[in-house]
């Protein structure tokens, strides 16, 4: 398998399908997706219950025969229920029917009453999926999901949309989903994971991209390994560099010194903060390490050579003056929450960042990209990979726009899509935590891309080490990110684990 994994939008796989040369005596691309469906298959009906193959009108149809007629090959008892018109079937799947009967298979038009399975296949409907289920296929789906009964999903879950993640109106709620030649956007955001399961990836002996260039990538451990910030042993703290974090207005002022301890503990060599409440502190008693200051004198301090800001910002007017200032600062800037929110208000200062020399982060929810582009929350999370990389192309920004699978945007229009992070990330102060830690990173050197990725990853990474631990994902906080994130870090540079 390639690292990093690509990952292709269905017209991509489609101009793979169409690419791959297939030898006289090798076996069909549908031969091996059926193959890899089947041995997965039998790893999971560990019973003698019968296995139930839902077959659909297509070739994600010809890849459940396939897998039925092995499996039966191999002595399972295996129903295949299909109402596909045999006289419309595409090429492949009508010669992967005609195996199944040679083998003395047979097809019932109607998913049968009840019936004690051990697993059910989802073959209805894969990349070919433009509309919403028609009947029976919803009533199938619906039926099937109710059953207390593993599912195995072949190449994506049928009623799920392949590119988006979003569902045509009902979709399967796979246990694992087997999918084929290359990874798909839909399968790792939005609904895409709830409905999934656990994803394997089987490449079919397919190189990708040799046959078409992808412009997607999966932001996994194996890439981020290789954008660590070194660390000589021969250092001082003036070597990972000054973050400045404007923010922290009144009620807010949490929100700063989040970020501030995130880019403290992930290795900043100095940390100030500039808060906007009259009445902030003077110190954080719990991390003294911090220097706080009114948000007026941010920009004297010195070496200052990454700007954040956002956490706890607020609109008001002085909001407004002090993000123009930092705007125009020549440095490394992260914007977040309410930055981002008034840029979204104003074409001034939309220009401005567009116009930035030095690199500029944005790292919205998907309330906050809705109001930068002017588009519908629908639209945004039935849009991600679009929305992000229309952010990163219009703004010259390096984007991560946040969520299950968050998906991580240059301006160059190359995307990747995060597969760290579990529901404990859902509470309030994350996205501080995640300001900092990007903060911190820029200012140890890193690129803006390799600084978002790297960023974005150790992030997720941190609440899914927490999980592990039983913190979470109820009740997890961001304090307690910033200290797993820490610990990870640790581990990845120094090879230390504890
Ligand atoms: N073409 C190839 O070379 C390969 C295809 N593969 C499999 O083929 C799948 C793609 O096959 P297809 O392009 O045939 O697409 P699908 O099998 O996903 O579905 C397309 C069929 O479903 C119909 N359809 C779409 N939405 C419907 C709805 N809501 N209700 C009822 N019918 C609906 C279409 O009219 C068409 O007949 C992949 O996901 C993968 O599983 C694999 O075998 C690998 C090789
Ligand atoms: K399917």
């Amino acid at each position: 398998m390639s690292h990093p994994l690509p990952i292709y939008p269905a017209a991509g796989i489609r101009e793979i399908e169409r690419a791959v040369p297939i030898g006289p005596d090798s076996p069909s691309l549908m031969e091996r997706a059926g193959l890899a469906c089947a041995e997965l298959a039998r790893t999971l009906a560990t019973d003698p219950r019968p296995i139930l193959v839902l077959a659909g009108p297509g070739n994600n149809g010809g890849d459940a025969l396939v897998a039925a007629r092995w499996l039966k090959q191999w002595f399972y008892r295996v129903e295949v229920v299909s109402r596909a018109d045999e006289a419309r079937l595409p090429p492949d799947a009508a010669t992967a029917l005609a195996a199944w009967r040679a083998v003395g298979g047979s097809c019932q038009p109607d998913l049968p009453e009840k019936r004690d399975w051990g697993l059910v296949i989802d073959g209805l409907f894969g990349i070919g999926l433009t509309r919403p289920l028609d009947a029976p296929y919803a009533d199938w789906v619906q039926r099937v999901n109710a059953l207390a009964v593993p599912i195995l999903a072949l190449d994506v879950p049928s009623g799920l949309d392949a590119d988006t993640g979003c569902s045509h109106g009902v979709a399967i709620r796979a246990q694992h989903t087997v999918t084929f030649l290359a990874l798909k956007p839909g399968l790792l955001t939005a609904n895409g994971p709830d409905h999934c399961g656990q994803l394997h990836l089987r490449t079919l002996d397919v190189l990708a991209p040799m046959y078409h260039p992808a412009s997607g990538w999966l932001l996994d451990e194996h890439l981020v390994r290789g954008l660590l910030p070194p660390r000589p042993l021969n250092s001082h703290k003036g070597l990972f560099g000054s973050v400045g974090i404007l923010g922290g207005a009144a009620g807010m002022t949490g929100a700063a010194l989040l970020a501030g301890r995130a880019a403290l503990h992930v290795g900043a060599g100095r940390v100030y903060l500039g808060l906007l409440d009259d009445d902030a502190p003077a110190v954080d008693p719990l991390q003294p390490e911090l220097m706080l200051r009114p948000a007026g004198h941010l920009l004297d301090a010195p070496h200052l050579n990454v700007l954040v800001a956002g956490p706890g910002l607020g609109r008001s007017a002085a909001a407004v003056g002090y993000l123009q200032h930092v705007l125009a600062a020549d440095a490394p800037l992260v914007l977040d929450a309410d930055a981002l929110n008034l840029i979204a208000a104003s074409d001034a200062l939309k220009a401005r960042i567009a116009q930035r020399k030095a690199p500029t982060l944005m790292t919205p929810h998907p309330a906050e990209a809705a109001r930068l582009v002017g588009a519908s929350i629908g639209d945004v999370l039935c849009q991600r990979v679009e929305i992000a990389s229309l952010i990163a192309v219009r703004f010259n920004a390096f984007v991560a726009l946040k969520g299950v699978g968050t998906v991580c945007a240059m301006p160059n229009a190359t995307w990747f899509i995060n597969a760290s992070g579990n529901p404990g990330l859902a509470s309030p102060g994350t996205g501080d935590v995640l300001a900092g830690i990007l903060g911190a990173l820029l200012a140890q050197g890193l690129s803006p891309r390799d600084a978002l990725l790297l960023g974005v990853y150790l992030h997720g990474a941190a609440a899914d080490r927490l999980r592990e631990r039983g913190i979470g994902p109820v009740g997890m906080t961001a304090s307690e990110v910033i200290g797993a994130a820490r610990d990870l870090l640790n581990e990845w540079v120094y090879g230390l684990s504890r």
